[in-house]
């Protein structure tokens, strides 16, 4: 049998996050300062990689393999299973196509493959000191179990100790953990060490007494409650273009709110054009992250996008940022939001008279009226750190607001407008941007809060940026999972220990 130490990530389903748990632990024991190789006996996947050698494998474990610090090997991956139809895949083997198969045919035969999946596994074992493998899908798909080479199959084949991930994110985690541990056979049970708790958001007081239940229920421990963790890092199933080789991200990252109705997002092109600004828009709360700026544009329905933001989980998100000091803009319609309440008395804006909570970051009451201010205006902002910046815009809104606290701008007639309050900005000035004195200060003022000198402040190389999100990745699983026990469950010791 072959020298590594093993551990095995198997989920409750797929998408549960056992890709990014085992890129996660392929970082952790490689700057813990073991040789860590990834593996998986079979993908299923259509986004696949080519290796040095030109040999075909899934990508997952191309990640895993960079978290590791190591080159990506087809031994990582023997088998991937491209589907061509919904009965049928390519069957590529060891990186080479072996031939198109339907499914029925291919579960036939799969069992012949196990000794190209263990001369893989073993001469990758022969090279390392540590494989994190990866389980497919769930252990418990109890029609497919009989000849399984991928989950509970391929555990016993290399006797690898199993940790079980659900996933909190999409509900029901202690039924999922529980359901799974029970539809497995007492062996299979015996295998696995631990169970996780993947994608968590929220307090862990409030969950412990169910953690406490489930391990009296499965007589297993549970290891850890693992944070939905906003990385930077390329999934399975999802093309990130953003993060291709050779291509450089931008130091500041701007989110603009994606709103069903958004209206002059040609305010924001300027800032797309500035070298130190890299502009996204976003649309759920997953891909919010941590930007150093987020706005909320104009739209043309304030109170429909209002609710959207609300059940979309951005409006949590977005305030939590707001709490930790991140700046927030808001522009005509999206500096609406950020008020206390919007009136729709007549129901000119939404269709039906209502009244909304804002999202109650500014002193500001809007009423929304069925005359429409129209308006080229000039003007200087007023409020720190943006104070002295010529501002020229148009104004278009229907919504009149009252403003209870500072304002953003003065107009030229003296007028003020707008409202600033800590790091919030509200503004009802498209084209805001467009004499770029606005955004030289904004650009100052996110370098300053970042520590990052603006006239030096340098794209940063792709590997690099790569290399930040997997420390970041490996940070927060190692803070959630009881690393001792895992290290226990590989009949390891911590090296820093030894
Ligand atoms: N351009 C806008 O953002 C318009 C905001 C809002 N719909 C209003 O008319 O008042």
């Amino acid at each position: 049998m072959s020298k590594a130490s093993c551990i095995m990530v198997q989920g409750t389903m797929s998408g549960a996050g056992k890709s990014l748990l085992c890129a996660a632990l392929c970082r952790i024991f490689a700057q813990d300062g073991y040789r860590t190789a990834p593996f998986k006996s079979q993908n299923m996947a259509l986004n696949s990689f080519v290796t040095r050698d030109g040999l075909e494998m899934g990508r997952a474990q191309v990640v895993q393999a960079q978290a590791a610090g190591i080159e990506p090997d087809v031994r990582m991956n023997p088998i991937l299973l491209k589907p061509s139809s919904d009965v049928g895949s390519q069957v590529i083997v060891n990186g080479e196509v072996r031939g198109q198969m339907p499914a029925a045919a291919y579960f036939k035969m799969k069992k012949s493959l196990i000794p190209d999946i263990l001369a893989a596994y073993n001469s990758l074992a022969e090279a390392v000191d540590i494989i994190v493998i990866e389980g497919a899908g769930s252990p418990a798909e109890i029609n497919l179990k009989a000849d399984d080479i991928v989950n509970m199959g391929l555990a016993k084949l290399v006797d690898a100790p199993v940790l079980l991930a659900g996933d909190i994110d999409r509900g029901g985690v202690f039924a999922q953990l529980y359901g799974t541990v029970e539809l497995l056979e007492p062996d299979e049970r015996a295998r696995i060490k631990g169970l996780i708790i993947n994608k968590f958001r929220g307090d862990v007081e409030i969950l412990r007494p169910g953690l406490a239940m489930l391990e009296e229920k499965t007589h297993l421990p549970v290891l850890g409650v693992v944070p939905y963790l906003k990385v930077d890092i390329e999934d399975e199933d999802s093309l990130s273009e953003r993060l291709e080789t050779g291509k450089t991200v931008k130091p500041l990252d701007i989110a603009i709110l994606r709103l069903p109705h958004i209206s002059n997002f040609t305010d924001f092109m300027p800032l797309e054009q500035h070298p130190l600004l890299g502009v996204r828009y976003v649309q759920n709360a997953h891909t919010l992250g941590t930007p150093d700026l987020v706005i909320l544009p104009g739209t043309k329905n304030t109170v429909d996008d209002l609710l959207w933001l609300r059940q979309s989980g951005l409006e949590p998100a977005l305030l939590k940022l707001a709490a930790r000091g991140t700046p927030v803009l808001g522009v005509c319609g999206g500096y609406q939001m950020l008020g206390q309440t919007l009136a729709d008395p007549d129901g000119t804006e939404s269709g039906r008279a209502q009244t909304l909570r804002g999202l109650g970051l500014l002193p500001t009451r809007t009423t929304f009226t069925a005359r429409k201010r129209r308006a080229q205006v000039t003007a200087e902002a007023t409020a720190a750190p943006f104070a002295g910046a010529a501002l020229t815009g148009y104004e278009i809104h229907t919504g009149r607001t009252e403003v209870e606290g500072l304002p953003f701008c003065t107009q030229e007639d003296g007028t003020p407008e707008g409202c600033v309050q800590d790091r919030v900005f509200g503004t009802y000035l498209h084209g805001l941007f467009d004499t770029g004195e606005l955004t030289e200060k904004l650009v100052a003022a996110l370098c300053a809060r970042k520590g990052i000198a603006p006239d030096t402040a340098a794209l940063m190389p792709m590997e690099q940026y790569r290399q930040q999100q997997f420390d970041l990745l490996a940070e927060g699983v190692r803070k959630a999972l009881d690393m001792d026990a895992l290290y226990a469950a590989m009949g390891l010791a911590r090296k820093e220990q030894l």
